[in-house]
């Protein structure tokens, strides 16, 4: 994203290293997500005493949520070999079909970002998923041949922050479309708690509590937040309790309720700039300077899911939250039946 300032956005890359390190490795440790987890558990015991592949499995939801760690989990939870790779970075056919033909019987591939699988590539996918087989043409001109090629049995688990933008014939031949939620502030807690510990930091539970309400319901940013938090009690030589975690989280701009600059920016061009809405994702991307990606799969979940915005046919529109927020008054009737229904 443009704002290399922005510390509550979940794909800046920094500390990445430290996160690998603070990756749970079992359903156990994996917090929060109960519902997504309990029926995993149960497909994934059924696939391993039937010595089958689990079916396929496709996580969907913002940036920072545990989708690759999940997929990390599912592997060691089938006992199976894990493959990694990413939509963008397979470019031709023969790179996917050179993965595909070198996994194991019943090993997971991850495919990340899948929505940006090339169209090509994306068709060798379906027969793979359909019937583990790869149709490849030999020759060229009206000597050329289609060869079938079977494949071991895998599972492919794919993961991408808008499951709207995969093409439907992809998106059926998931058997397990699973979507991730923001988690709830104990959730959270629990995960920067044990993060500290592997950290060697001294966090009281309200402290933790503090940094976890203000983490926009995503765990990747929690632990950021709980790194910076950190360096502030350092400095002031304290513990983290809610007082110290406060005190750093003003500083870095984050409000009580989470938000942080770029979504008080967001709000402020919506409600002030283009009077609530409605207003094109176009035009407020313009507006912030921002990518229209970042907008979508960033900032605007968290602000739905808080009922600060919603986005309708015609565009973006505040909801009465977003005046409230910013202390400007709601405004008494529009024509639009729909802003305040
Ligand atoms: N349920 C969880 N319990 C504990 N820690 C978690 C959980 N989910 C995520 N994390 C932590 O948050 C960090 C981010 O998670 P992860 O990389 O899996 O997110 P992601 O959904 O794949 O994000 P992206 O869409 O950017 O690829 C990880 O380092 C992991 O340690
Ligand atoms: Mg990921």
């Amino acid at each position: 994203m443009s704002d290399e300032n922005r510390l509550s956005d979940p794909d800046m890359m920094p500390g990445d290293a430290l996160d690998r390190a603070l990756r749970p490795q079992s359903f156990d440790d994996y917090v929060g997500q109960s519902r997504a987890k309990a029926n995993l558990k149960v497909y994934v015991d059924g696939a391993r005493n039937r010595g089958e592949a689990l079916d396929h499995v496709l996580l969907f939801g913002p940036p920072g949520l545990g989708k690759t760690t999940l997929a990390q989990i599912l592997a060691k939870e089938l006992g199976t070999g894990f493959r990694s790779t990413s939509g963008p970075v397979i470019a031709k056919a023969g790179d996917l079909a050179a993965i595909l033909t070198n996994l194991e019987p019943n090993d997971v591939l991850f495919i990340d970002e899948i929505h940006r699988l090339p169209p090509a590539v994306e068709e060798i996918l379906y027969p793979a998923m359909e019937d583990y087989a790869l149709d490849i043409m030999i020759g060229e001109g009206p000597a050329a041949r289609s060869v079938r090629l079977d494949l071991a049995p895998f599972t492919l688990v794919g993961a991408t922050t808008r499951a709207g933008l995969l093409a439907t014939p992809l998106r059926d031949r998931f058997g397990i479309p699973m979507r991730l939620e923001f988690y709830e502030p104990e959730d959270l807690a629990r995960i920067v708690r044990a993060a500290a510990v592997k950290l060697d930091v001294s966090i009281t539970e309200d402290g933790a509590l503090e940094i976890a309400r203000r983490a926009r319901g995503t765990p990747r940013i929690a632990l950021r937040l709980l790194r910076r938090v950190r360096d502030f009690a350092d400095a002031e030589g304290s513990a983290i309790n809610q007082g110290a975690a406060d005190r750093a989280l003003k500083r870095l701009e984050i409000d009580p309720d989470g938000l942080d600059a770029l979504d008080r920016r967001y709000l402020h061009a919506l409600v002030k700039t283009y009077a609530g809405g409605p207003v094109g994702v176009e035009t407020l991307a313009a507006a912030l300077s921002e990518a229209r990606d970042a907008i979508e799969d960033v900032i605007e979940p968290y602000l739905m899911q808080n009922g600060f915005i919603a986005r309708t046919p015609r565009g973006r529109t505040a909801a009465p939250a977003a005046y409230d927020r910013l202390g400007v008054p709601r405004p008494v009737s529009k024509q639009s039946g729909d802003l305040f229904e």
